[in-house]
């Protein structure tokens, strides 16, 4: 079996409207190992969340979906509603930014966890229940029983983020998709959630995709990076690689967005610029009109992926490095 449990490759997603079609994934590709954490990166609008909710079969009709997605060995493009809902049941799992919302206010925590494991499981309540207990205590929830029995306005955030995880655990998955999972958290309880997570995927095998804006928390929970502009990945690779030597001006730029020490939100650069209107074409590398490196040949010609490093890809017309093999076999020049 492939030891990538997520393989999405040459994705493109388009909302079709009568005014214009929003054509928010462009040849995406990215995959995460087995056992590790992807971080998918980008500013808001960058297509990070429209490509998690491909993975996991969730646009519905009104989007057109093309590529390939593979989760746990299994395409999920065009697949029955019937089927996708097994594989979210029980290869995969999400947790979303605000666990306030994504909690029902009016059944206890511990019930509704219990329901999440029997929808897609078949066993005895009473098994389920002993399940979730479990769950509770890999999540490190003082007092499981205590806190089955308590409604979610009796929580705290963080807390409550930790039911979630358990919520997408207790079935098993092997694949966990989180959505700025920490960015509703005070610092202190964010840092908690992501020593939490590290500790899960080091006990459980587990393998997360996690979607964020911040690089200061890629750096401190993920493996490996993807960097997401404009529907596209535009540099990917090992987390240390990627951060001491990037090699897209857009990674570049994000970087420095992250706070240092000290830093006050007053303090902190934004990147020049506006990300471009995804219901018009572009032609070229789609960062040029921001990029302080651009030349005449990047308002022209789109980059190709190049090997900056073993693991590390960036399509950037001034990164050093072979055009990767791949692109070569794709372009009929081998
Ligand atoms: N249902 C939809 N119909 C039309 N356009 C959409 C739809 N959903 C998303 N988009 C567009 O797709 C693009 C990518 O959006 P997406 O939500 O994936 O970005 P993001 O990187 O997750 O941003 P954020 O960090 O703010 O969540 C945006 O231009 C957005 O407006």
């Amino acid at each position: 079996m492939s030891d990538k449990v997520l393989e999405i490759r040459n994705l493109n997603v388009t909302f079709p409207s009568l005014e214009r079609n929003v054509h928010a994934i462009r040849n995406c590709t990215l995959h995460v190992n087995r056992g590790e954490i992807l971080g998918l990166v980008g500013e808001s609008g960058s297509g990070k969340s429209v490509t998690s909710m491909a993975a996991l079969g969730l646009l519905g009709s009104s989007a057109r979906v093309k590529g390939n997605i593979r989760v746990v060995g299994r395409e999920i493009i065009d697949r029955s509603e019937a089927e996708l809902q097994e594989i979210r049941g029980r290869k995969v799992a999400m947790i979303f930014q605000n666990p306030f919302t994504a909690l029902n206010p009016f059944f206890q925590v511990g019930r509704q966890v219990m329901d999440a494991l029997l929808n897609s499981h078949f066993m005895s309540k009473e098994e389920a229940r002993k399940r979730v207990f479990q769950a509770f205590k890999d999540v490190r929830l003082p007092d499981p029983e205590i806190a089955f029995n308590r409604y979610p306005h009796q929580m705290s955030g963080g807390q409550l983020q930790r039911v979630m995880i358990a919520m997408a655990l207790v079935c098993e998955p092997e694949l966990l998709i989180a959505d700025e999972p920490t960015t509703a958290l005070d610092v202190t309880v964010q840092a908690q959630i992501i020593l939490l997570l590290r500790e899960l995927v080091a006990k459980k095998n587990l393998s997360i995709l996690f979607i964020t804006h911040d690089l200061g928390v890629v750096a401190a929970l993920c493996d490996r990076v993807a960097v997401m502009y404009a529907g596209m990945v535009v540099e990917s690779g090992p987390v240390v690689d990627v951060l001491a030597t990037p090699s897209h001006p857009y990674t570049s730029a994000l970087m420095k967005t992250v706070p240092a020490l000290g830093q006050t939100k007053d303090d902190l650069s934004y990147i020049p610029g506006q990300v471009p209107d995804m219901s018009v074409p572009i032609i070229g590398c789609a960062f040029a009109e921001r990029c302080t490196k651009v030349s005449e040949v990047c308002h022209k010609q789109a980059p190709p992926r190049r090997a900056v490093l073993t693991d590390q890809f960036s399509f950037c017309h001034n990164a050093s490095g072979p055009v990767a093999l791949d692109e070569i076999v794709a372009g009929g020049r081998l």
